[in-house]
C-alpha cells in the first residue's frame, strides 16, 4: 500500500506549522505514526522545534534554502530516509515560497512512485494580505507566478486568520481564488481550524489490512463561514537568497532571502520587548516574516517571537539554545540589518 503525502504550502506565515501540529495530534491521536518534512529558508529550525516541543515528532528537516529550486535534490534523499521509519502518513511543509507542484511531480520519481501518493495538496491564505500580494510584490514577478500556483495546485485552500478581517474580505479571497481554482474546495477559518477527519479518512496505521486510502468526501468545515455557491558574522548574520532563474526553468527562485540573526554569545544582557519590536518594524514591507528564541528583559522564561504579516506576537518557550532571529524578506538590506542588529548588543 502507497503511503499518503499531504503537502501543506501558502505564503510566510500563512498558518501551516499552525495546521501541521493540530495533524500531528490528530494522527496520534488515531494511532498513526506520522512523517514530517520541514523546509525552512532560513539556517534555523523554529517551527521543527515547536513541532518536537508539542508533539514529539521526529521531523526530517530541510533547512536554509527552498526544496523546489534551490535544494530541490534533498528531497528525495529525505523521503527515502522517512520511509526508514515505516510512517503512516507524511507531511510536507514547504516555505512560504515554494512551488507545490514542483513537489508533486518530485512524488513520480521512479524510486518514489512507488511508495507514495499524493493525497491531498493544501494551501493556507492569509486573509489580512492574500488580496495585496500581486501589487506588493509586483517587483518579483516569480513570487506572484508562486503564490498563483500555490492557489492553481491546491485541491483543499484554507482561507485562514479569518479574525483579523471583515466578511467582504472574504467574498472578494473567494471570488479570487475562484477565478484561478473553481475546482478545489474552500474553506474559512482562523488558526487553521478545520475539520480534519475527512483529510484522514481511510488512513490506517500499518499493519492494517483493510482498503486503500482515499480522499476525504469534504465536508471539510471551517469555523467562521463555507463557501457559497459561485456557479460553479558578529551579528551571526547569514543570508539564503532563493536565486532568480534561468527563463523557463522549474521551481519558484522568487528573490525572496533569509538572514539569520544570532544573539552573540558573550552578551550577557538582555533585550527590551519594545527595542526588539522597534528593529524588526524599521524595514516595513520587505521583510516579510520574523521568527525565532530571544530572551526578554524582566521574563523568566525563553520568548518565541513571531512577525507575520506585520503583525508581531509573543509567547514563552523552553528552547534551550543559543538566542536567534530569523528574518525573511523581500529586497532586504542584509548589512543594514545585520548592523542594526549588532547595534542592539552595542
Ligand atoms: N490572528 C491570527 N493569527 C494566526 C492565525 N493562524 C496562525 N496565526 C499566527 O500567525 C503566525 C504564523 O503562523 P504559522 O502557523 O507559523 O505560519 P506558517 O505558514 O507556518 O509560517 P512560515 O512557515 O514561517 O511561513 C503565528 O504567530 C501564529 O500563531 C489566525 O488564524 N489568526
Amino acid at each position: 500500500m502507497k503511503i499518503p503525502v499531504i503537502i501543506l504550502s501558502g505564503f510566510l506565515g500563512s498558518g501551516k506549522t499552525t495546521l501541521l501540529l493540530s495533524l500531528l495530534k490528530e494522527s496520534k491521536r488515531r494511532g498513526l505514526n506520522p512523517g514530517v518534512i520541514m523546509n525552512e529558508l532560513g539556517a534555523k529550525d523554529v517551527d521543527g522545534y515547536i513541532l518536537q516541543e508539542s508533539t514529539g515528532t521526529s521531523v526530517e528537516k530541510l533547512l536554509d534554502g527552498c526544496i523546489c529550486c534551490s535544494r530541490k535534490e534533498e528531497l528525495p534523499r529525505s523521503l527515502t530516509a522517512l520511509l526508514v521509519r515505516r510512517p503512516d502518513i507524511i507531511y510536507i511543509e514547504l516555505t512560504g515560497v515554494a512551488d507545490p507542484d514542483e513537489i508533486a511531480k518530485s512524488l513520480l520519481a521512479p524510486a518514489l512512485a512507488d511508495r507514495l501518493q499524493l493525497h491531498h495538496a493544501i494551501t493556507l491564505l492569509d486573509a489580512e494580505n492574500a488580496l495585496e500580494y500581486s501589487s506588493r510584490f509586483s517587483s518579483d514577478k516569480q513570487l506572484v507566478r508562486t503564490l498563483r500556483k500555490q492557489i492553481t495546485t491546491a485541491d483543499l485552500i484554507i482561507v485562514n486568520k479569518s479574525d483579523l478581517v471583515e466578511p467582504e474580505t472574504l467574498w472578494k479571497i473567494e471570488k479570487m481564488v475562484y477565478k484561478q481554482n473553481s475546482e478545489s474546495e474552500i474553506v474559512f477559518t482562523h488558526y487553521s481550524q478545520i475539520n480534519l477527519a475527512p483529510l484522514l479518512t481511510g488512513i490506517a496505521a500499518r499493519g492494517f489490512k483493510g482498503s486503500a486510502p482515499r480522499r476525504g468526501p469534504g465536508n471539510i468545515s471551517g469555523t467562521v463561514l463555507q463557501r457559497m455557491s459561485t456557479g460553479s558574522s558578529s551579528s551571526g548574520g547569514s543570508a539564503t537568497a532563493v536565486h532568480e532563474p534561468e527563463s523557463g526553468a522549474d521551481g519558484s527562485f522568487s528573490q525572496v532571502a533569509a538572514v539569520t540573526l544570532t544573539v552573540p554569545p558573550a552578551w550577557a544582557g538582555s533585550l527590551r520587548q519594545e527595542e526588539l519590536e522597534q528593529f524588526l518594524r524599521q524595514w516595513g514591507y520587505s521583510l516579510l516574516r520574523a521568527k525565532g528564541h530571544v530572551r526578554l528583559a524582566g521574563r523568566d522564561s525563553v520568548q518565541l517571537v513571531q512577525l507575520a504579516g506585520n503583525r508581531i506576537s509573543w509567547e514563552a518557550s523552553s528552547y534551550p539554545g543559543q538566542p536567534y532571529i530569523v528574518c525573511i524578506g523581500l529586497n532586504l538590506d542584509e548589512k543594514a540589518i545585520s548592523h542594526s542588529w549588532a547595534a542592539l548588543f552595542s
